[in-house]
């Protein structure tokens, strides 16, 4: 059923994260989209039941993340990659994801099984008795996945998943997505390309608001109704998305 937002704001003492944001993510893979201090954790952060909403409402799989029941019952459904997590370099790649499984609510007697299946979803198949601290940093973050799915959430939440691989490592990343889980994903990046080449929906955020939400093609569309510049059609639609019609 994925993620409705409406009218969501929130503030940090008295500065607003988020102002009035308003989306909707459907299953598949919705790219959000912006620069640094946009408002990108801050909205995956409440999705995640992590922090409150302060005014409008969120809904995961149609449950009002803004109540107490709602908080119980989307934390069933959640899968949730942070902006930064912590692995243990001493345990093997298979006890890992396995902990994960079992700490999202999967039976004991399961755990493993969906632990394989999670990692050769992110093709780290035949690794599973491999030391986490032996991993390359694309590896960590596609084991991070496998942790983050392993349960098999109906939504998942990847914030800045890509930050700091090479391009390289990027692509292997994206494909992984993709391949291991059928959800309504949101991915949060501050690079185009990832939304680019990701996402079914792109939702462009900065300072707080929403600047564009549209499929990769309609930014495209948006950034060739400027004229032709050096930038690509995408470039340009993300340039126009963030600061209108002027060229910066
Ligand atoms: N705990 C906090 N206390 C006060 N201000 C905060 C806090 N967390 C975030 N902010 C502010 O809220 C705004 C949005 O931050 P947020 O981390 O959500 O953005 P972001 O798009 O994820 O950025 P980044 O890509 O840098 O992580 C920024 O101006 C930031 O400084």
């Amino acid at each position: 059923m994925g993620v409705e937002v409406r009218g969501l704001t929130v503030a940090y003492r008295r500065r607003n994260a988020l102002s009035d944001v308003s989306l909707a993510a459907a299953p598949g893979v919705t790219a959000l989209l912006g620069p640094n201090g946009a408002g990108k954790t801050t909205l995956l952060s409440v999705l995640a039941t992590a922090q409150p909403v302060g005014a409008g409402v969120a809904f995961v799989d149609g449950q009002d993340v803004g109540t107490r029941e709602g908080r119980a019952a989307a934390r069933d459904v959640l899968g949730w990659l942070p902006q930064r997590f912590d692995l243990a370099g001493g345990m093997s790649l298979l006890d890992t994801v396995a902990f994960a499984a079992w700490a999202n609510g999967v039976a004991e007697r399961e755990v493993f099984g969906h632990a394989s299946a999670a990692l050769d979803r992110v093709d780290l198949a035949g690794r599973g008795r491999e030391r986490v601290r032996t991993l390359s940093g694309g590896q960590r973050q596609r084991l991070g996945l496998a942790a983050a799915t392993a349960h098999g959430p109906s939504v998942l939440l990847l914030d800045e998943p890509t930050a700091g691989l090479d391009p390289e490592q990027r692509v292997h990343f994206r494909r992984s997505v993709r391949s291991a889980t059928d959800a309504t994903v949101l991915l949060s990046t501050h690079l185009l390309d990832d939304a680019v080449q990701a996402a079914d929906q792109v939702v462009i955020l900065a300072e707080g608001t929403v600047r564009f939400v549209g499929s990769p093609d309609d930014l495209a569309r948006l950034g060739s109704a400027r004229g032709p510049g050096t930038e690509s059609a995408h470039e340009a639609g993300y340039l126009v998305a963030l600061h209108g019609d002027e060229k910066p």
